[in-house]
C-alpha cells in the first residue's frame, strides 16, 4: 500500500469525518447519533473480518437452530446478531432493537438506554455465506421522544418517518452505504487503515437502467402485473433491447448494483408468499429509503412502500425498487390490473 500517495490525497473523507459534518448541520445536537453510527460502523467491521475468515475460522454451516422466520440459522447470522447487539447497546444510545434472528423486540435496560431504536438483518443473504459470494447488513433507525418509556409501537412506524438508515456489503470489497437523510453515500474499508473512505459520494440511481434481477424460479406463481413486467424485459414491446438478468440472491448486493447501475430489483408476491418474503422493518425499509434518497423510486405492488405501517416486527411485503422510470412502468401494470378489477 502506497501509503505516500495516501498522505498526499486531500479528499481522504472517512465516515468518521462525514458523521461528524453531518452533525455540525445540527447545533442541537449532542452527538448521541454519531455515537450510535459509530458503534454501527465497529458491528460492521468486525462481520467483515470474521466473514473474510468464515471458511478458515469453522464459521461455515448451520448454528443448529431456527428462527422466527422458520429459517435454519447459519453461524454468521448468530455471530453478526450477537455482535450488533452487543455493538448497538455498548453505544448507550439505543432503547429498542428489532433483529431478524430475534423472535421478540429487545428492549435497551433503563441503565444503558438512548433515544434510538435501530431495526436490522445482521447477515443478509444467508444462503451464499458457505459459497462465499457477497453477503451483508442492513439497518434502519429511528428516534423517539427523549425520556419516552420505548414501546414495540416505537418501531411499527412508516419508513419514512426513519432518520437513517444503510447497509454494508462484505464482498470483493467491503462497502457501507448511508443516508441520513440529504442523499446517500458509500464508504470502502481500507483493511490496511481499518477505515471507510468515501469512495462513492452522493450516489443517484441512474433514471432508468438495462438490467432487471428478480428469481425466476418462482415466476409460475406470479401474478399478472410481474409477469408482464418481466416478460417485457425479456421481449420488449417498444423496439428497445432487451434487459439483461442479474440475480445474486442477496438483497444486499443485488440492491447495490441497482442502485450503482440502475435497473430493478423485484421480490414480487406470489401464491406460495402472498406477503412476499422480504421483511419490512429491516429490509423492505431501509433499502426503499435509500432507493428515494438516491432519485429512485420504492413500491409495493399497491402503494409506496415508505407509506407502509408494519403490524408486526417481523411483517414481510412484496418490493419493487429501482430507477425513477422502470418502477413507474411497473406501478402502470398494477394500475391498469386495478382498473380492470
Ligand atoms: O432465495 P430467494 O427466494 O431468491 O431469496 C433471496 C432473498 O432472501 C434473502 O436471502 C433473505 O434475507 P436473509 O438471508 O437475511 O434471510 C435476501 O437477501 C435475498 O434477496
Ligand atoms: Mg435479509
Ligand atoms: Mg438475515
Amino acid at each position: 500500500m502506497d501509503h505516500a500517495g495516501d498522505a498526499a490525497r486531500t479528499d481522504l473523507m472517512t465516515i468518521t469525518r462525514y458523521v461528524l459534518n453531518e452533525q455540525t448541520k445540527h447545533p442541537e445536537s449532542r452527538g448521541d447519533f454519531t455515537i450510535l453510527l459509530n458503534h454501527i460502523v465497529l458491528g460492521c467491521k468486525f462481520v467483515c473480518s470474521s466473514v473474510n475468515k468464515a471458511g478458515l475460522a469453522k464459521l461455515i454451516g448451520l448454528a443448529g437452530e431456527t428462527n422466527v422466520q422458520g429459517e435454519e440459522q447459519k453461524k454468521l447470522d448468530v455471530l453478526s446478531n450477537e455482535v450488533f447487539v452487543k455493538a448497538l447497546v455498548s453505544s448507550g444510545r439505543t432503547c429498542i432493537l428489532v433483529s431478524e434472528e430475534d423472535e421478540e423486540a429487545t428492549f435497551v435496560e433503563p441503565s444503558l438506554r438512548g433515544k434510538y431504536c435501530v431495526v436490522f438483518d445482521p447477515l443478509d443473504g444467508s444462503s451464499n455465506i458457505d459459497c462465499g459470494v457477497s453477503i451483508g447488513t442492513i439497518f434502519g433507525i429511528y428516534v423517539i421522544n427523549d425520556g419516552k418509556e420505548p414501546t414495540v409501537e416505537d418501531v411499527l412506524q412508516p419508513g419514512r418517518d426513519m432518520l437513517a438508515a444503510g447497509y454494508c456489503m462484505y464482498g470483493s470489497s467491503c462497502t457501507l452505504v448511508l443516508s441520513t437523510g440529504s442523499g446517500v453515500n458509500g464508504f470502502t474499508l481500507d483493511p490496511s487503515l481499518g477505515e471507510f473512505i468515501l469512495t462513492h459520494p452522493d450516489i443517484k440511481i441512474p433514471k432508468k437502467g438495462k438490467i432487471y434481477s428478480v428469481n425466476e424460479g418462482n415466476a409460475k406463481n406470479w401474478d399478472g402485473p410481474t409477469s408482464k413486467y418481466v416478460q417485457k424485459c425479456k421481449f420488449p414491446d417498444d423496439g428497445s433491447s432487451p434487459k439483461s438478468l442479474r440475480y445474486i440472491g442477496s438483497m444486499v448486493a443485488d440492491v447495490h448494483r441497482t442502485l450503482l447501475y440502475g435497473g430493478v430489483f423485484l421480490y414480487p408476491a406470489d401464491k406460495k408468499s402472498p406477503n412476499g418474503k422480504l421483511r419490512v422493518l429491516y429490509e423492505v425499509f431501509p433499502m426503499s429509503f435509500l432507493m428515494e434518497q438516491a432519485g429512485g423510486q420504492a413500491f409495493t405492488g399497491k402503494q409506496r412502500a415508505l407509506d407502509l405501517v408494519p403490524k408486526k416486527i417481523h411483517d414481510r411485503s412484496p418490493i419493487f425498487l429501482g430507477s425513477y422510470d422502470d418502477v413507474e412502468e411497473i406501478k402502470a401494470l398494477y394500475a391498469a390490473e386495478e382498473k380492470k378489477e
